[in-house]
């Protein structure tokens, strides 16, 4: 097969640049604006990736002047820029940042922005694409976007475009996020919405399909013959630090992290090959996978496959932490989880048999993010009286999707000697020695993607009802049945309830050493 045959060689050469355009950012003067969103565009800047003309219009209701939010901005990229903070790049950067002061709520105010994109055109020359980023809270969505349509601010001018980036939560269940589908399919079209979830940006999360499918090794032994199971973790460390317990406590860990950022990557595990690598393509493979998830409905089904948990009073790295009830924001009597496990099935002839263990928690003793495919052993003939020394003796590899980015492949090999010994032993790739250089920020991806027009790493309306419709389903078992399944407790600083343990060993299982 010649190269130009090859989808992912052809998506590299036609891959779309960004396009210039003034990008409008609704809730500027928020946390995610000064951590993410301002530092993400200067990096594609300090890359020189970031199309000409650009500019950045941050809309909040408090008041102040461009120089002062350039400030503000000016500190936070210096404290979350990946690649430091270069005084003479930020200065000519910044000044493409304008401040518009508004209420969300306020017509007028849209009629202010509408004339000052316009000024910026005619200060151009022509018309410019653009994109409106919803960085606020998601009850603002629906007001936002109305007032855009109302302002006529929804479809572009002189043959440009007009998209919307949404950022999560995307709903809390099915009914909210299809009532905000349907506001955002009433404003824009779904070729121009683009709904964030930042786990698609990661390089690590994008690479599973070049491991699957550019590697002749893997592909072939991608499936119930071979894997016996599959773990996904994602442990964190921090626990309702910064003010997050308010929101936290009204989502939990299932709602706010496996209903999007963990079910992307089972997704991208357990999906077909997609016939080439258009959004559609891609995405049409991916959710397929979470309609395929055999449902859990009712407390026995759910009790039986899911241990959600709260931390307990413990230390992390040695520094003492609270409960998560006595976490700053959070219900004393709450019945939301920190920590959930989940037994999962796929009904599909790849993945027949094959158990999808999931696990995510806050306080844990670190953070990391992997994926572990465990392969079945081979008959042991004719090593069955063979000693196997030190651990585990079954074919893992491990995806590390942070930190320490990189793959694994634990295999077994003899020990050097006379006798026929067996020893587990570890093939590692490593981002940062064989690229060299870090990778970019998650944001910085996307939102050059959002600015190319290329929605691959976004989440489809389809894929994000798909997931809400079988997360429904547990939060109804455990909210509103009469009989729910318990609330398990660990000590902050361990890896989890034993109850996630017990769900692993009821099959001969245990969660992977990280
Ligand atoms: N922070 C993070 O790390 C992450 C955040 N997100 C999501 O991003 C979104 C924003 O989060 P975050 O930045 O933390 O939120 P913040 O609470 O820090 O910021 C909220 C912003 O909304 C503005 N705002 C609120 N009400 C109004 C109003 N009536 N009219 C005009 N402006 C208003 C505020 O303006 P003013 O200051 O003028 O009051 C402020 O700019 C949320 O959906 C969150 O879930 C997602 C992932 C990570
Ligand atoms: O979306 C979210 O993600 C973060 C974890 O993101 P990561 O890139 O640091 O792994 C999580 O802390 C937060 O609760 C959740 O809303």
């Amino acid at each position: 097969m010649s190269d130009l045959a090859n989808p992912f060689q052809e998506t590299l050469l036609s891959r779309h640049r960004a396009e210039p355009c003034t990008v409008v950012i609704f809730g500027a003067t928020g946390d995610l604006t000064n951590r993410k969103l301002i530092p993400a565009f200067y990096n594609v800047a300090a890359c020189g990736d970031l199309p000409p003309q650009f500019k950045v219009v941050g809309f909040a209701r408090r008041d102040k002047t461009d120089e002062v939010f350039r400030k503000e901005l000016e500190e936070g990229n210096r404290k979350n820029s990946r690649q430091g903070h270069n005084e003479e790049l930020w200065n000519s950067f910044s000044q493409s940042i304008h401040y518009h002061r508004s209420e969300f709520e306020d017509e007028a105010g849209y009629k202010e922005l509408k004339a000052l994109l316009e000024k910026f055109d005619e200060e151009r020359g022509a018309p410019a694409n653009r994109l409106f980023y919803l960085a606020s809270a998601p009850e603002a969505f629906k007001p936002i976007l109305e007032m855009l349509k109302a302002a006529g601010l929804n479809e572009g001018v002189g043959g440009k475009w007009a998209r919307v980036v949404c950022e999560k939560p995307f709903g809390k269940d099915l009914a909210t996020a299809k009532a905000l589908n349907e506001t955002v399919a009433a404003t824009f079209e779904e070729k121009d919405t683009y709904r964030i979830d930042h786990y698609l940006g990661k390089e690590t999360a994008q690479n599973i399909m070049v491991l699957r499918f550019a590697n002749a090794l893997f592909e072939p032994n991608w499936n119930s013959r071979y894997i016996d199971n599959v773990q996904i973790t994602c442990a964190e460390n921090l626990g309702m630090e910064g003010g997050r317990g308010g929101y936290y406590d009204t989502a939990g860990a299932l709602r706010d992290m496996v209903q999007n950022h963990l079910f992307q990557l089972l997704s991208l595990v357990a999906m077909e090959p997609p016939t080439d690598l258009s959004a559609d393509s891609v995405r049409d493979e991916k959710v397929k996978v979470i309609r395929a998830l055999r449902p859990l409905v009712g407390p026995e089904a759910v009790g039986a496959n899911v241990i959600r948990a709260q931390y307990t009073a413990g230390s992390v790295d040695g520094v003492a932490r609270v409960g998560y009830r006595q976490e700053d924001r959070v219900n004393p009597e709450s019945k939301t989880e920190a920590y959930v496990a989940l037994r999962l099935f796929i009904d599909t002839w790849r993945w027949q048999g094959v158990p999808f263990y999931i696990r995510v928690g806050k306080q844990l003793p670190k953070k990391a993010t992997e994926i572990s495919i465990h392969f079945k052993k081979p008959p042991q003939v004719p090593f069955a009286t063979q000693k196997m020394l030190g651990g585990n003796s079954e074919n893992t590899l491990v995806i590390r999707i942070q930190p320490d980015e990189g793959i694994a492949l634990r295999i077994l090999c003899k020990q050097p000697g006379q006798a026929m010994n067996m020893q587990q032993v570890k093939l590692d790739f490593r981002y940062s020695s064989s690229f060299g250089k870090a990778s970019p920020e998650a944001y910085e991806r996307l939102l050059l993607d959002a600015m190319a027009g290329d929605a691959t790493l976004f989440a489809r309306r389809d894929e994000v009802e798909s997931a809400w419709k079988f997360i429904d389903e547990l939060e109804h078992a455990w909210h509103k049945s009469a009989n729910p399944p318990k609330m398990c407790e660990y000590p902050a600083g361990s890896w989890g309830p034993k109850e996630a343990d017990d769900l692993l060993a009821q099959d001969g299982h245990s969660w992977r050493l990280l």
